[in-house]
């Protein structure tokens, strides 16, 4: 199927932002021995705007899906396509043009250490070739949008858990995306922390307009932000639907309980 025939409309009628068209991944020795397909046959559209979540027991590919979608794991088969454009026809240089439009924050923030929280949010615009006077106002605009103004001077070591993901999230935010991708970004904070991420993340959607795509197990995490959801298992993308009235339906609830139950069992 072409994409051209999906792109835009989806059965919700709103306008999809990134498509995969059958996208499969596979990691292992390509001559000899086993491949492990970890993403397999996958088609997917998400909407502009939208805060859609993918949600699976351990190992389902998840992340390895979510990676796809900016081209760090480069598929096999298939289409990636963002606004439009299909990544996985570009050359290096336009990949590079492309993916300042996709942020992306991870578990463990990636920061550096011997950076200051500024010297973080700086670094996606020193790679773009931003000029200084514009650099430390985007870098300010950002670090205020997050609550961490105060906070510019100091390193990684000195903050939170919560305060570095918000780092993570300014230093994402840096080069104005127009696509956000989470992997599994509050599962190394408690629950308190948790709510306070999700809520910079919900102001991200809103204020920014910035459409994000989440990689999670925890159903709260899905029923507090999203209003989408895949249901993810060894490879395939079992169901999507819309959230609503934050609550996912009773019998994916149980499927997914059920995942997470055999995954304890393994
Ligand atoms: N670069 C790689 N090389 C080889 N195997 C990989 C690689 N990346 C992922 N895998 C394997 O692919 C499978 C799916 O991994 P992935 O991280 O995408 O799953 P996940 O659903 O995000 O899991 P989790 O919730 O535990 O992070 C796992 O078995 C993993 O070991």
């Amino acid at each position: 199927m072409s994409c051209a025939s999906f792109l835009y409309v989806n059965i919700e009628g709103g306008v999809g932002l990134i498509s995969l068209d059958h996208v499969s991944k596979s990691f292992g020795p390509k001559k000899h021995g086993e491949r492990l397909t970890v993403v397999d046959n996958v088609s997917l559209h998400i909407e502009q705007g939208s805060i859609h979540g993918i949600i699976g027991a351990s190992g389902a590919g998840k992340s390895t899906l979510l990676r796809t979608m900016n081209l760090l794991e480069r598929p096999e088969e298939g289409q990636v396509y963002i606004g439009g454009q299909e990544l996985t026809m570009m050359r290096e240089r336009e990949l590079r043009e492309a993916r300042r439009k996709i942020g992306m924050i991870f578990q463990h923030f990636n920061l550096i250490g011997n950076r200051t929280v500024e010297g973080n949010v700086a670094i996606p615009l020193e790679l773009a070739g931003v000029k200084k006077d514009e650099r430390i106002a985007r870098v300010h605009e950002y670090l205020r949008f997050v609550g961490l103004e105060d906070k510019a001077k100091q390193y990684p070591a000195q903050l939170s858990g919560g305060q570095k993901q918000r780092v993570a999230i300014a230093r994402a935010l840096a080069n104005e995306p127009q696509v956000l991708l989470c992997d599994e970004p509050t599962s190394a904070l408690d629950p308190k922390t948790t709510s306070g991420v999700l809520e910079v993340l919900r102001h991200v959607n809103e204020a920014l307009k910035i459409t994000i795509v989440i990689v999670t197990h925890e159903v709260p995490v899905v029923e507090r932000l999203c209003t989408a959801v895949s249901f993810m298992d060894s490879g395939r993308i079992v169901r999507t639907l819309p959230i609503r009235e934050g609550s996912l339906p009773p019998d994916m609830l149980a499927w997914y309980e059920e995942q997470e139950a055999g995954d304890d069992e393994r």
